[in-house]
């Protein structure tokens, strides 16, 4: 077969959606931004609970304020590469006015060149995660796509192929019993109380996990997420309260950087409990230090760590140490990946229909073709699309809001 003159990137070009300047409940990348009531709204606990006018709800405090960003990559050969992740308006300015001159006139395959120097150039001001991160990856993603669209191969192909026939999935949500009718085979709930809260706090959490541990039986996985919202000792207090009800484990408890904490709520845990974090870890540097802390499962979501690049290195620091690699339900992004990574035997599927009662694209309504779990699992056939095999929906309304 004769070899492929690939095409050089002719312009990338930064959009968003949703975000602070628009109505609520535009979802997409920026999923925590749901119409009112969604269960993903409804008093979870978080950093900010502790502040009684903010405990209801996140938005309250603006956790839907950064909306989706958008970027789209084009060859010299008309193809196009896009992705979505959660960094909006200001994403655009960093691709648009600093990002841009590390991408146009490269080859559509120098993905690693062009990632090392969107790190080193934005680490006077990247920080260790967060928005500059998500738009970094953002753009890493953007070009994976296009170098499966000017391959003509899935982006999974790319990295080596499958190494199983489909992906299994547990759902995040507040009904793990209707996710395990759906085939599920686990179910993670978000916690509603915090160390504020004292021991009632720990004693409705553990009533949490009892009940549904009543509703779905001895076998089906149990999980419970802390979005970064206790400390070590309330953590360790519902860790032991939960044991009785087989939790599987239990997630970001604490603050990103607070390592040691981890590492001792990894001593404290009841034997076979396992604690995971690291969503909202942003560089192979802090996943380093968060494997060394013994954490069972490493969480990074593709669309914050730095990109598929980025994630491949994660998974092998984790790989490594026989740290299972499960990333935050980033869809088709970590789809792609974890079905060539040996050390993720399941996944996770974020719930973005209100009640948690149906399964709903995750980022719906930014992407066609999305895929959904059916009976709780997608096949590698589903993925046999050239990039990430999605496109972007003509009827979301993108404002481009710099341009170089
Ligand atoms: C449900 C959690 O609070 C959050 O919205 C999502 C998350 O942390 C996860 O899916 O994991
Ligand atoms: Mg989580």
């Amino acid at each position: 077969m004769e070899s492929k003159v690939l095409p050089k990137i002719k312009e990338i070009r930064a959009y968003f959606m949703g975000g602070a300047t628009a109505e609520k409940g535009s979802g997409g990348a920026d999923y925590h931004d749901q119409q009112e009531k969604h269960w993903i709204d409804d008093k979870i606990c978080t950093p900010m609970s502790k502040y009684k006018e903010y405990e209801q709800s996140r938005q309250s405090f603006g956790i839907n304020v950064l909306g989706t960003l958008v970027v789209e990559i084009e060859a010299d050969n008309g193809v196009t590469g896009f992705a979505v992740s959660t960094a909006g308006e200001m994403g655009c300015f960093i691709v648009e006015k600093h990002l841009n001159r590390f991408i146009e006139g490269r080859c559509v395959s120098e993905i690693k060149l062009i990632h090392d120097q969107m790190l080193r150039s934005s680490m006077y001001y990247a920080g260790s995660g967060g928005l500059v991160m998500n738009t970094i990856s953002c753009v890493d993603l953007a070009l994976w796509d296009l170098f499966g669209k000017c391959t003509q191969l899935p982006v999974y192909k790319l990295l080596g192929g499958a190494v199983r026939d489909e992906i299994q999935f547990y759902a995040t949500g507040s009904r793990p019993d209707l996710a395990k009718e759906m085939g599920f085979i686990g179910g993670k709930m978000p916690t509603h109380f915090g160390p504020h809260d004292g021991d009632h706090g720990v004693r409705e959490t553990a009533a949490m996990v009892a009940d549904m541990r009543e509703k779905c039986g001895p076998d089906f996985w149990l999980m419970l997420d802390g979005w970064m919202s206790m400390d070590v000792n309330f953590a360790t207090k519902v860790a032991h309260a939960c044991a009785p009800y087989n939790l599987k484990w239990i997630e970001e408890c604490l603050p990103p950087q607070q390592y040691d904490g981890y590492r001792e709520i990894k001593r404290n845990a009841p034997a076979g409990m396992m604690v995971t974090t690291g969503e909202h870890h942003g560089t192979l540097e802090s996943f380093q230090t968060l494997s060394e802390t013994g954490v069972d499962i490493m969480q990074p979501d593709v669309g914050w760590c730095g990109g598929l690049t980025t994630l491949l290195e994660i998974a092998a620091i984790a790989k490594a140490k026989g740290q299972l690699v499960v990333p935050h339900g980033s869809s088709v992004y970590s789809h792609h990946a974890v079905i060539t990574f040996t050390n993720t035997p399941f996944s996770e599927f974020l719930m973005t229909s209100p009640n948690a009662d149906h399964t709903r694209a995750q980022f719906a309504p930014i992407l066609l073709d999305e895929p959904v779990p059916v009976n709780g699992r997608i096949h590698k056939s589903v993925l046999d699309k050239p990039g990430f095999g999605v496109e972007l929906n003509p009827e979301c309304k993108l404002t481009r809001p710099y341009q170089h």
